[in-house]
């Protein structure tokens, strides 16, 4: 508890959160990427295809028009900073080292067995069916469960839409993140990530270079801080106002049979300035079966469950192994 930054107000990098000289950021300024497609979702021209072609070349794309309201956007990054702000005693209370807890408050990664640290808290919740866990979410804020209730419904329904014309667009049978029996869409959880303002942003990240490993991810940011690796260089997201930022996961590039790609991205830190973020992933059942959909011509990788999955991805990110490797299939 005592290691969460958002208490320690840290005038100096700790040695243990200074990064190997080769993972660094360094001092070099990187400039926002405008090739990044920043996709209008009330604009209904060739955005299939848009949709497509932004994941396939990027693994990202920024959506605007989306539907989810600017006030509940708003609503919900204040509370998102407001909780971060609450005193140490109110966040002791969801405070755990435990990874299984279905909301949790932590430090890093994984701050016992890591070997450096990143600058960031994060407080991680499921959320669909929402009644079932938001009895576990945080009481302080007061509007907390009831604003990131409607933010991860609304969030929920976007990312099942976009679901949709990404299967339209891959050409697969309507319906087929959706279908119930394979569960493919049934869990969601919320990262609310915060960032404090770091003495030397040279020297550490918020988070390590990483593709996510579920299937889709929205992200809502007020600030920069969030990159991503394209032809081995690193391109800053610009953040738009009210937009979201949108990123294949794993899942999704094994199901798109490799056409979809799940970028890996990273988050630097900012000397001055605190950078509060809300992360929604949806993700399959841990005994769903992944696989690269059949229409998609002879499968690249093998079939697995999402739990084995979760399992060797995290073997191999400590061991600093690409985690789709190895479910790779000799053609
Ligand atoms: O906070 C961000 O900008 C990105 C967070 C992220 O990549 C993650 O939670 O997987
Ligand atoms: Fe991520």
């Amino acid at each position: 508890m005592e290691k969460l930054m958002s208490i320690r107000d840290l005038k100096f990098v700790p040695e243990s959160y200074i990064l190997p000289p080769d993972s660094r950021p360094g001092d070099t300024k990187i400039p926002f990427c405008n090739t990044i497609h920043v996709l209008d979702l009330k604009d209904p021209t060739n955005l299939v295809q848009q949709i497509i072609e932004a994941s396939t070349e990027f693994g990202f794309f920024q959506l605007i028009n989306h539907g989810v309201e600017e006030k509940l956007l708003q609503d919900v990054s204040n509370v998102a900073k407001e909780f971060f702000g609450l005193p140490a005693e109110d966040k002791a209370i969801l405070f755990s080292d435990d990874p299984s807890k279905s909301c949790r408050l932590y430090t890093s990664i994984d701050y016992m067995k890591e070997e450096v640290h990143y600058w960031r808290d994060t407080l991680r919740h499921s959320c669909h069916p929402l009644e079932e866990h938001k009895q576990f979410w945080p009481e302080k804020p007061a509007q907390y469960r009831d604003g990131m209730g409607s933010y991860s419904v609304e969030v929920r329904k976007l990312s099942l839409y976009l679901l949709d014309l990404i299967c339209e667009g891959l050409g697969l049978e309507p319906g087929y993140f959706r279908n119930e029996t394979d569960q493919l869409t049934e869990v969601q959880f919320l990262a609310v990530n915060h960032y404090p303002p770091c003495p030397d942003p040279s020297l550490t990240l918020g988070l390590p270079k990483h593709g996510d490993f579920n299937l889709l991810t929205l992200l809502l940011q007020e600030m920069d801080g969030l990159q991503v690796l394209k032809d081995g260089q690193w391109l800053a997201v610009e953040p738009l106002p009210n937009a979201f930022v949108v990123n294949v996961g794993h899942a999704l590039q094994i199901i798109s049979n490799g056409k979809l790609r799940s970028a890996e991205h990273r988050v630097v830190t900012n000397r001055k300035l605190a950078r509060t973020t809300i992360t929604s992933f949806i993700a399959p059942s841990y005994s769903c079966q992944i696989e690269p959909a059949r229409v998609l011509g002879p499968p690249l990788y093998r079939a697995f469950t999402y739990r084995d999955f979760i399992a060797s991805y995290i073997t191999d990110t400590y061991q600093r192994n690409p985690p789709l490797e190895r479910y790779k299939l000799q053609l």
